[in-house]
């Protein structure tokens, strides 16, 4: 039998690596038990869900109604829960069998907040009440912040819990419109707990936003408990498998042993007692969030350049450098194609390694505080907000790229990537908008320095901070010198310690009021933590290279340290960086800090990572272990086969089934068109 053009390009490519793609899947998920227990449960999961067979349309592609979609997310997200249940395991906390974050599943927010908002906020009484109900499913909850009016500014919430000293209860009420709980997940529908976030209000005092538990539902049947107004919001740009929803509060009534008082206490008395910190302790079920969406959101662009890349090694177009085996071009074979895929691959092995380091330290931060040190607080929330702001960004971008890798297939829903952009895209907003997260690492980043210079020690993350500099130092590098992990970390050093100082001078030494100072100069300020993350990421790469086990395969250890060289030298070189041009400048007025030679040598060497990666594109995507059920795309299937799996799957839409029964007309032929034909003129 004569082998399809394309599956044969798809072996080729994969042929061609250096490495055996499993060494990277076992490294990548921690071990090989790991990974063979993570694509087990996958299969299990895409079983049960009938996603495993890839041959039929998927339903979310035929069933795609508000309706269809929340019914298909309250299927998979039960399917998730009943199989970690009965398997002991834990692959379905954080991501759906999409690699969506679990915030796509209705009940997502059980696991990843209700039950944590618990652990960290609620005393012991509190937690051996509610947590053996949460964690054997007893009540599914969900965690109701945001309102319609305030989303960003936690303090401006308006719903309140006013205390009724003589009943000993709260009363949950949403005075205003814009008070309404607006966006928790599985709101809408199917949680029946909360952990809702009301101003704590005590005779005439308010003692600002608190978390209480309130029941939103009956459990035996599911319908809305008194006084609460609650439902979906619509269709969104992403996660439509999850109620996201509203609900607003008229005089609802809950017991005083319902608000979560492990940092703040009231008493039967009326008495408020708060530890110092508390405002700062509550953010620690924010920080778990936060610290796990980079991880979970550089895998989900993973997802999108494994399509990408399997679609441009088997498509062919034009009459560019020509293929050996063909007279047409395989796409990635042009160099912006080539470039943007290579480089996007490196910088997502960049941001997963870092999203490790990350992880690292927010452990470091719970162990420490189950002893009462809250040390490592300020440094690992600066740490979170800025690793989430940029890998979000990062990955929406990048994965819109992938969406234009792949020409106009790549707008077709069934291309999968729709889906991954849409869901990526929330990641910028929810668990706090990017552009205030910068603000946090930079108010972090120059307390630092404020630190410094009044002699205090500072975090070692930050060190460079406190090394001697001579604005008017240039880099030294040439040639091969800047495929050196030391050299590239000296440049981005270099870069971070210039901007944070500048923003540092420009917002302390104004002369304006702090927050006018802090407003005119914020643009500065975000380059700087930007800086800061791309400092961070990079070493976070190199030590993980430095890291790497004696029993790794020596070409998979020279691929990776090429990956890593490529991140550093193409962040550099390429146009659609942020903020490129910091790399070049100096404060000092005498040289830039790196010269259009250097940028030229640098060009070059990207050229050279190019090429000797390019056999490793498959395989670098191959080694995710995304299994084609979980990538849902006619365009980045395994096998290569692009053209027989769209047209496969096109078939088999409900608009081209339902008119393929009536001799290929549609229902509004007779309506719409028949009437334009027979009309005498136009
Ligand atoms: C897909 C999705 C799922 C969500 N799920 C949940 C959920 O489960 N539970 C929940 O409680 N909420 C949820 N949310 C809500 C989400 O947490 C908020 O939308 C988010 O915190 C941003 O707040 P906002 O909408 O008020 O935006 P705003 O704060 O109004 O932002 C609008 C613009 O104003 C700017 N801005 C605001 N404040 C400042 C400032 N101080 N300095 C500079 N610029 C500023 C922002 O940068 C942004 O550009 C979800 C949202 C989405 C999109």
């Amino acid at each position: 039998m004569v082998e399809n053009l394309q599956v044969a390009l798809m072996r080729k490519a994969r042929a061609s690596s250096s490495f055996r793609p499993r060494e990277l899947t076992n490294l990548l998920w921690g071990s090989e038990r790991v990974a063979n227990e993570r694509r087990a449960a996958f299969e299990r999961v895409e079983k049960t869900l009938g996603t495993y067979e890839t041959a039929k349309l998927p339903r979310c592609y035929s069933e795609t109604s508000r309706e269809d979609l929340f019914e298909q997310g309250l299927e998979m997200g039960k399917v998730c829960l009943d199989d970690m249940l009965e398997y002991e395991h834990e692959h379905f906390v954080w991501i759906t069998p999409r690699y969506n974050l679990v915030n796509a599943s209705p009940f997502g927010h059980k696991a990843i907040l209700f039950e944590p908002a618990m652990e960290h906020n609620g005393t012991a009484e509190q937690k051996s009440k509610w947590l053996p109900l949460a964690r054997s499913g007893k009540i599914l909850g969900t965690y109701a912040q945001t309102e319609l009016g305030h989303g960003s500014f936690v303090r401006g919430i308006e719903t309140t819990a006013t205390f009724d000293q003589e009943t000993d209860e709260f009363v949950i009420h949403s005075p205003t419109i814009s008070s309404a709980k607006f966006w928790p997940a599985g709101l809408g529908f199917s949680t029946t707990h909360g952990t809702v976030m009301a101003r704590l209000l005590v005779g005439d005092k308010d003692h600002g936003p608190h978390l209480f538990v309130v029941q939103l539902r009956s459990v035996g049947d599911g319908k809305r408990m008194p006084g609460i107004k609650m439902g979906d919001i619509g269709l969104k740009l992403g996660y439509n498998e999850a109620d996201n929803g509203f609900a607003s509060f008229n005089h609802v009534r809950i017991p005083r042993s319902h608000m979560l008082m492990a940092h703040s206490q009231l008493s039967r008395n009326g008495t408020f007692a708060e530890d110092p910190l508390r405002a700062k302790l509550s953010y620690s079920v924010m920080l778990l969030v936060r610290g796990k969406m980079p991880g979970v959101f550089a895998v989900q662009l993973a997802q999108a350049l494994t399509i990408a890349t399997r679609y441009s090694v088997v498509r062919q177009q034009g009459l560019g450098p020509v293929d050996a085996l063909n007279t047409e071009t395989n796409i990635i074979h042009y160099k912006h194609q080539h470039f943007r895929l290579l480089s996007l691959i490196a910088k997502t092995y960049a941001m997963f390694f870092a999203s490790r380091a990350c992880d690292t330290q927010y452990n470091k931060l719970r162990k420490m505080q189950c002893q009462a040190d809250h040390s490592l607080l300020p440094s690992v929330h600066a740490l979170t907000a800025g690793l989430k702001a940029y890998v979000t960004s990062e990955a929406v971008d990048g994965a819109e790229d992938c969406r234009k890798l792949c020409g106009g297939h790549g707008y077709m829903v069934i291309s999968g990537l729709p889906n991954i952009i849409g869901a990526l895209a929330g990641g910028a907003t929810f668990e706090g908008e990017n552009y205030v997260l910068w603000q946090q690492l930079g108010r972090h980043l120059l307390k630092q320095l404020d630190r410094f210079q009044d002699g205090e020690t500072i975090e070692p993350q930050v060190q460079y901070l406190a090394e001697p500099k001579d604005p008017n130092t240039s880099c030294m590098a040439s040639g091969e010198q800047f495929l050196d992990a030391g050299v590239q970390l000296g440049i981005y050093r270099d870069r971070a310690h210039r901007l944070v100082v500048k923003a540092h001078t420009a917002i302390r030494a104004s002369g304006k009021m702090p927050a006018e100072a802090w407003n005119e100069h914020m643009m500065l300020l975000i380059y700087a933590s930007r800086a800061h993350m791309d400092y961070f990421i990079l070493k976070s790469f190199v030590d993980i290279i430095a890291a790497l086990p004696d029993t790794m395969s020596e070409s998979l250890g020279a691929v990776l340290k090429r990956v890593c060289s490529l991140f550093a030298l193409s962040t550099i070189v390429n146009p659609r960086s942020v903020d490129v041009l910091s790399f070049i400048e100096t404060t000092g007025t005498q040289q830039p800090y790196l010269t259009c030679s250097q940028l030229d040598t640098m060009r070059s060497l990207v050229n050279g990572l190019l090429d000797q990666l390019l056999p490793e594109a498959v395989a670098l995507t191959d080694a995710w272990d995304f299994s084609d059920a979980s990538l849902c795309s006619a365009l980045g299937m395994y096998d290569g086969n692009v053209y027989k799996n769209i047209m496969r799957w096109v078939e088999q839409l409900p608009i081209n089934q339902n008119a393929q029964e009536n001799g290929g007309v549609q229902e509004g032929w007779a309506k719409w068109v028949d009437p334009i034909l027979k009309r005498a003129k136009l």
